[in-house]
């Protein structure tokens, strides 16, 4: 065992979510054959079967026994009854050391992000509606900020709502559905409610400079389908069908669950409490808003869409744009009612101590007092410098995108947020499963690096939980390994969401100072203001670097020194290689001129020095994620497909996972 690592503990089996991955990969502790080519169901320990059709491998059992100590068995088995050379048949290995980047697996025509959605919405009869005619919307409610408050613009009505009720929480239940935006108060029958979000015009940072945004004015978008997991078992209820473009619905459902009647009945009530029943405005054409001054005191709010902006170091540290349409006058008369009534305390938690201390917050370990369970407390921090949302309304967007966007996504590779708190001084905190470890200050004290079987069960994790996001159209813009949590479960979720966005088709120019320094994709660094899906599929890719390494592959000191570091390993690009490189705002600078890929250099197929070792699929995949040009980038999906994960030594089940040291108490 290796030191530092306190138990490897035999759990039970999975839990329902990914016997997919982990039982269809796995499973170092048993023999395993490859047939490729076969398309068979998957049968392991215990006779348990598991379907993979997905999967041109049969996976059986070769009647060797499980010892989990020691790495894995899967590496000790390496070869024992396999035919994984074959995996080169398909012809993807690349060659390193006569150009700069591998071939792409497959040449995407445009945008592969929105083309790879767009079927799979035509697949699976996802209700994407397009523009649905705002005038179609009986009697809306929009939910917008406002000082501290959060109320709905239904004309003349005006009505606070508190975060629990703007989230669609009723304080104790912990199924959120509603987040906000237009609630149907007036028809008999619940419609579903929706979310719509006001053009950002434009885009401030922190020195002054605005990047102008497509489409100006009072121009409404619409949200995405921030849509349940597609794990989901409702996953293709027909009542999703009954959110389709022809009805057209207000907008779009914020979960693919209908909201319960009881729910609808709670937000009619809320309105109705304040005798705001949509105030005889049921026949009113939204778009007219012929009451309420929607001219130049009116700021947008987008909370999704904000960006934050970023210090020297690569942290974000505030938010920059407006925060939603908001009267000042009506403001000046809401500034009355808390926002945060109806939250429970954070007293029915017991603090133990401080985990960690992020820009937004310090996150606590604490304790369900009722349930004795311990939960993670992150406050939301109302003090982040200069934070203009904050002083202007009230509340830091950041926090309040990522308690929105936390609640709305249920994944096992996403952190959920189980409500929101206050304290008596009305600090506000998001309570949260704890995970015991981040990735970052695991592998800080970890003595040896994980093994490539763990490091296989922690990317099936993440590349899950990032495939999720981008099939419901969220862009993380911040992976990192101290975003990633590990427990003791061997379950890796995702968190901090405080840069997520959703995006949308076509894409719109946005900030690119996003995404840690070190984890950030070289058209961000190159000054791109579209991008998709593939800046992600960057950090995941620095990130799996950073698995094997136990150190991050690339530590600029700023963004040129980051570019630098990045080019002297996987070579200068080139227009030849990366279309479209040389038009890039940045792509001018005099750059380090380094016409070879060298990454095979750091992560070589044998080592008798200490480099971590990657066997040839291995290396396909990372340099497939570490590809320049976005548009050839690997995409989650794929790399979930990729054949290294079929190779021995296979993933390690969770289950198998080693346990570590708690870490106590910490400063980053
Ligand atoms: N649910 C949780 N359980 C245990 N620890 C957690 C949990 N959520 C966060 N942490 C710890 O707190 C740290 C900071 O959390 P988080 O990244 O959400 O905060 P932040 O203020 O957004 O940080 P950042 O500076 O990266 O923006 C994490 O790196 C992790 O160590």
């Amino acid at each position: 065992m290796a030191a530092g690592r306190v138990d490897v503990s035999r759990r039970r089996g999975c839990d329902g979510y990914s016997n997919n991955y982990f039982d269809r990969y796995r499973n170092g502790a048993h023999g395993v054959e490859f047939n490729r080519g076969v398309e068979h169901g998957v049968v392991y320990k215990n006779g348990y079967h598991i379907s993979s059709n997905a999967r041109k491998f049969r996976i059986r059992r070769s009647g060797l026994s499980c010892r989990d100590e020691g790495r894995e068995l899967g590496e000790l088995q390496s070869g024992i009854g396999l035919d994984h050379s074959s995996g080169l048949e398909d012809g993807e290995i690349p060659k390193s050391d006569d150009g700069i980047q591998m071939p792409p697996e497959k040449k995407r025509k445009s945008s592969p992000i929105i083309w790879e959605i767009e079927d799979k919405v035509a697949t699976k009869n996802r209700v994407l509606p397009t523009s649905p005619a705002l005038s179609n919307v009986t009697s809306p409610q929009r939910a917008y900020c406002q000082g501290p408050n959060i109320v709905l613009d239904a004309g003349v009505a005006k009505h606070a709502f508190t975060v629990n009720q703007l989230l669609g929480l009723d304080c104790v239940s912990d199924k959120p559905c509603v987040i906000g935006g237009l609630v149907d108060t007036t028809g008999s029958e619940p419609k579903s409610p929706a979310i719509l979000f006001p053009k950002i015009p434009e885009e401030k940072h922190k020195d002054g400079s605005q990047e102008q945004f497509e489409g100006e004015g009072e121009e409404f978008t619409e949200a995405r389908n921030i849509s349940m997991s597609r794990w989901a078992s409702d996953s293709d209820s027909p009542k999703d069908e009954s959110l389709s473009d022809d009805e057209g619905g207000p907008g779009e459902n914020i979960c693919r669950k209908e909201p319960s009647a009881e729910r609808m009945k709670f937000h009619r009530e809320a309105l109705e409490g304040d005798g705001l029943r949509s105030s005889g405005s049921s026949e009113r054409d939204w778009s007219s808003r012929g009451d309420v001054n929607f001219g130049s005191k009116l700021k947008n709010v987008d909370l999704l869409d904000a960006d934050g902006i970023q210090d020297e170091n690569g942290s974000f540290n505030q938010f920059d744009h407006g925060l939603g349409y908001v009267e000042e006058s009506v403001a000046s008369t809401q500034r009355g009612v808390n926002m945060l009534q109806g939250c429970r305390s954070v007293y029915e938690y017991e603090k133990l101590h401080e985990i960690n201390e992020g820009t937004y917050g310090k996150v606590y370990k604490a304790i369900d007092k009722k349930t004795g369970k311990p939960v993670a407390l992150k406050e939301v921090k109302m003090d982040v410098g200069g934070d203009r949302n904050l002083e202007e309304y009230g509340f830091p967007l950041s926090s309040l995108r990522e308690i929105n966007i936390l609640l709305s996504f249920h994944h096992l590779s996403v952190v959920n947020v189980k409500e929101v708190v206050v304290d008596s001084h009305d600090n506000v905190f998001m309570v949260m499963e704890y995970m015991e470890h981040d990735l970052k200050g695991l592998m800080q004290t970890m003595k040896q690096p994980f093994s490539t079987s763990e490091i296989k069960c922690l990317m099936l994790q993440l590349l899950e939980g990032v495939k999720y996001l981008h099939d419901n159209w969220v862009l993380h813009r911040d992976l990192k390994t101290s975003n990633l949590l590990l427990n003791n479960q061997g379950e890796l979720k995702i968190c901090d969401f405080g840069m997520s966005r959703q995006y949308g088709s076509p894409l719109k120019p946005y900030t690119s100072l996003v995404v840690t320094l070190w984890y950030r994709a070289p058209e961000l660094l190159l000054g791109a203001k579209q991008y998709s899906t593939a800046m992600d599929m960057w950090s995941v890719g620095c990130i799996m670097a950073e698995l094997l390494a136990k150190e991050p592959l690339f530590r600029g000191k700023g963004e040129i020194d980051q570019l630098g570091k990045i080019f002297r390993i996987l070579g200068t690009p080139s227009e030849t290689i990366w279309p479209g490189f040389s038009k890039l705002p940045g792509a001018k600078a005099n750059f380090v001129r380094q016409p070879y890929n060298l990454l095979r250099n750091k992560f070589p197929a044998s080592s008798f020095t200490g480099s971590p070792v990657l066997s040839d699929l291995g290396f396909d995949l990372l340099n497939k994620l570490l590809t320049y040009d976005p548009e050839k980038r690997i995409t989650a999906d794929a790399a979930l497909n990729h054949a290294w994960f079929h190779e021995v030594p296979l993933p390690k089940s969770k289950e198998f996972m080693p346990t570590f040291p708690p870490q106590h108490a910490k400063k980053r």
